[in-house]
């Protein structure tokens, strides 16, 4: 589990999040949203330690986050796994040197281990004969396959998702999303997400966050969104026409039933 307590940041005069205290819970996909600018990314990085708060505190577990020194955080660090927006494979590794870089980065394992390992993270993300190609040579999907095998490798007990659908088609998306969420699951992961995505909020919501104007606006699950009153999230989740008229004929069904 992950709670954050009053979290500020400020980038000079501007005041990015003003007391941020919400929590993130293991063996669910805990979804940060809300509109560009909001600060979800600044959030995030927070979380991840890429950036350090102005105030308030991090806890991992029981260890706050904001007070360790440099090797206690690598320690950590080492409990964390990243898939970035984009993936971010390095284009000249193949997919199978993508995978095993954590690997040869943090661990002492030795070849074999390390293929075994590779081996059954590709299984894991049901990837098959790609191991010797490119990430130029696989679509889109399976590079962001290939980043959540890459995130996995060191059987996290955090991951993070920086806008795992962004550049997918709204199928792949939420194989993406599920795949994300099952593997969640397997492994009792804290998995947070920073998303945009509807669909995901929907498929995959069990904590959202709503982060509006640098604060906590609303919190829940996807069960509570649609008969929520609250006027931001409303805004935010319903903001086309289109989808104010399919949840004003969804609340009118489910009234009638
Ligand atoms: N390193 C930085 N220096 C100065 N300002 C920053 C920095 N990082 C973020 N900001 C500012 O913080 C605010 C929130 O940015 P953030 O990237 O967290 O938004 P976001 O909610 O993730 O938006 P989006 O959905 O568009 O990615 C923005 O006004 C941004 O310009």
């Amino acid at each position: 589990m992950i709670r954050t307590i009053d979290i500020h940041k400020s980038f000079g005069d501007q005041e990015v999040l003003k007391g941020i205290t919400t929590e993130f819970f293991p063996g669910k996909t805990n979804l940060i949203i809300g509109r560009s600018g909001a600060g979800k990314t600044v959030l995030l990085k927070i979380l991840v330690g890429l950036v350090s708060p102005t105030s308030g505190d991090i806890f991992y577990g029981d260890v706050n986050f904001s007070q360790l020194n440099k090797k206690e955080m690598r320690t950590i660090r080492m409990k964390v796994g990243m898939l970035f927006q984009g993936s971010a494979l390095f284009d000249s590794m193949t997919v199978e040197e993508n995978i095993r870089f954590p690997l040869d980065m943090f661990t002492h394992m030795t070849w074999k281990e390390k293929a075994m390992q590779v081996d059954s993270c590709l299984e894991r993300v049901s990837l098959g004969q790609v191991h010797k190609k490119y990430p130029s040579e696989v679509s889109g999907g399976m590079q962001k396959r290939v980043g959540i095998a890459r995130a996995i490798v060191l059987n996290p007990e955090y991951l993070f998702c920086d806008e795992p659908n962004s550049g997918l088609d709204p199928k792949t998306a939420i194989v993406i999303d599920e795949l994300i969420r099952d593997i969640t699951i397997d492994k009792n992961i804290t998995t947070v997400i920073n998303t945009h995505d509807m669909n995901s909020v929907m498929e995959i919501g069990d904590n959202i966050v709503l982060v509006h104007e640098g604060r906590l606006a609303w919190r829940g699950d996807k069960s509570q969104v649609l008969e929520s009153t609250d006027e931001t999230l409303q805004q935010f989740i319903f903001a086309s026409p289109f989808l104010q008229r399919l949840r004003a004929s969804a609340l009118e069904r489910s009234q009638e039933g």
